[in-house]
């Protein structure tokens, strides 16, 4: 598989995702439609599904000029809210596009119908691919506007965090040098975070995207993925996973993120 990043709008992600056998393509959340005709054009493959991650404008808005622009798309998603919404998915559904497969994996919380897709190829060495819309980002994750701690904890631990360790993680806003000062805030003495973040700002600097992560990674840095850890539960005087999870998020709603 083949997965091409296409920076949107200020700092979303679309990404195109290849099956390189069949040349079959899909789009994850193609707010901006016309840098997607311009990118299939680019690299020759035919486009015959959305991968929608949820409803929001950001994500979804730009799917019902895409399906007027290319008629007969697949456009998946878990929400009745989705614009242009054909094949309404839930928890572990699965479906091929080519030789690779895509499983649904159900994590409400940002939204009540948000949807991470889950790829593989079979009889390959090559690593799968997650697309974590708003639920996980590099080092941090989505505010909980529709859901709870419970339901993030869920999200992350339970369902992203058992996938193999060495799944690639394409979220949907580089995020990334914002999150870490969070994450840094949270474990001051964590030498890996002060790495990663070393890492990021240089990468945005000279204009390129912190992504793919990978899981066995964000277990090492992402507080949100850390609830389990001593030192994350210390800082916000927790001892439960959940508990953690919900101090982080509230303090993160409000940490004024530092200019350096
Ligand atoms: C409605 C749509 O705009 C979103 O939900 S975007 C995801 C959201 N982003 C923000 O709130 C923007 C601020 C952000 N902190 C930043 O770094 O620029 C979100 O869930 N953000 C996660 C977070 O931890 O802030």
């Amino acid at each position: 598989m083949r997965v091409e990043l296409l920076p949107a709008l200020t700092d979303n992600y679309m990404y195109l995702l290849i099956d390189v056998d069949s040349k079959e393509a899909a789009v994850v959340d193609p707010v901006e439609p016309i840098k997607v005709v311009e990118a299939i054009r680019k690299h020759g493959v035919k486009l015959t599904t959305v991968l929608t991650t949820h409803h929001h404008w950001d994500h979804a808005s730009g799917n019902e000029k895409l399906v007027r622009l290319m008629p007969g798309l697949k456009v998946y998603g878990g929400d009745d809210r989705v614009d242009a919404i054909t094949k309404k998915v839930s928890h572990s559904n699965t479906f091929k596009l080519g030789s690779l497969n895509v499983k649904c994996l159900f994590t409400p919380c940002h939204t009540t119908g948000h949807i991470c897709y889950y790829v593989t190829k079979e009889n390959s060495s090559e690593p799968p691919a997650v697309f974590t819309g708003d639920t996980l980002f590099v080092a941090g994750c989505g505010k909980f506007f529709e859901g709870t701690a419970e339901q993030m904890h869920k999200a992350l631990i339970e369902i992203l965090g058992r996938l193999p360790p060495e799944t690639r993680v394409y979220c949907g806003h580089e995020y990334t040098v914002s999150n870490l000062k969070f994450a840094r805030h949270v474990e001051p003495d964590n030498e890996v975070i002060q790495k990663k973040l070393a890492w990021a700002k240089e990468k945005c600097s000279n204009g390129e995207p912190t992504i793919p992560s990978t899981l066995a990674d964000e277990f090492t840095f992402n507080p949100f993925m850390r609830v389990k850890e001593k030192s994350v539960q210390d800082h916000v005087k927790q001892t439960s996973p959940i508990e953690t999870m919900r101090s982080l998020r509230k303090e993160k709603d409000s940490f004024r993120v530092p200019k350096e």
